[in-house]
């Protein structure tokens, strides 16, 4: 019977690896993320921080290790609801406005009490753009959609690769405070970056990736 105790942490890796035709891309890798805690993945280009944020969010499956949720083996079923990816592909519908996919998004997942599709576009400086077809905005912009449903998922994980990417110095900022307000809440974040994060609510934990 698996331990699932208070002191089980919410995610955890276990000598997790990952080969393509018998090359390394990482691993092993050991690491444990509790409840506000946020964790970095630091490493160059092509080092394997996407691949392992598509072994987290089970797009693609590693051949070694284990990764358990809460205490017992990871499985998408155990985690759903409780897990958001931000990812280099958005998952916003493009011929629908901003407002028209948070409300999808709420749709399929729920939504936190009191956050509401105003507040949220309001929080990502989308006032004015609420209405337009997604596939109008710039990049930034729809990284900003992307950034507004992590205001409005319940998820207690947030996985997100290169949040800052087409970001502006103010995108940048936010992606930076939604990190802290998230961890100061009691959530959890694994992130993946090339070293732009600024976090000013403790000190993370790091892994770094090597290509
Ligand atoms: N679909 C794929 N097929 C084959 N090899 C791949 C594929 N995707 C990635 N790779 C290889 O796996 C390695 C890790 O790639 P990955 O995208 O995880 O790196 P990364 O750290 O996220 O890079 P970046 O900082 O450029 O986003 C690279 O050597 C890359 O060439």
């Amino acid at each position: 019977m698996p331990a699932m105790t208070s002191h089980s942490p919410l995610l955890e890796a276990r000598a997790l690896a990952f080969h393509r035709q018998d090359d390394a891309v990482f691993g092993p890798l050991d690491f444990r993320l509790d409840a506000g805690e946020l964790m970095l993945i630091e490493g160059d280009n092509g080092s394997g921080k996407t691949t392992l944020m598509r072994i987290l969010t089970g797009l693609l499956r590693a051949e070694e290790g284990e990764l358990r949720w809460r205490g017992e083996p990871l499985t998408w079923d155990r985690c759903s609801g409780e897990v958001v990816f931000l990812g280099h592909q958005l998952g916003l519908k493009a011929e629908l406005s901003a407002r028209e996919n948070l409300a999808f998004t709420i749709g399929l997942h729920g939504h936190r009490n009191q956050s509401g599709i105003e507040g949220a576009l309001t929080q990502v400086g989308l006032i004015g753009y609420e209405d337009e077809p997604v596939r109008k905005l710039s990049a930034g912009q729809k990284k900003r959609v992307a950034l507004a449903r992590l205001l409005l998922i319940p998820a207690a994980l947030w996985l997100l690769d290169e949040p800052y990417a087409n970001l502006d110095r103010s995108g940048i900022q936010l992606v930076d405070a939604l990190l802290e307000a998230h961890i100061a809440h009691g959530g959890a974040a694994l992130v993946t970056s090339h070293g732009a994060v600024q976090f000013h609510g403790g000190e993370p934990q790091r892994i770094r990736l090597h290509a």
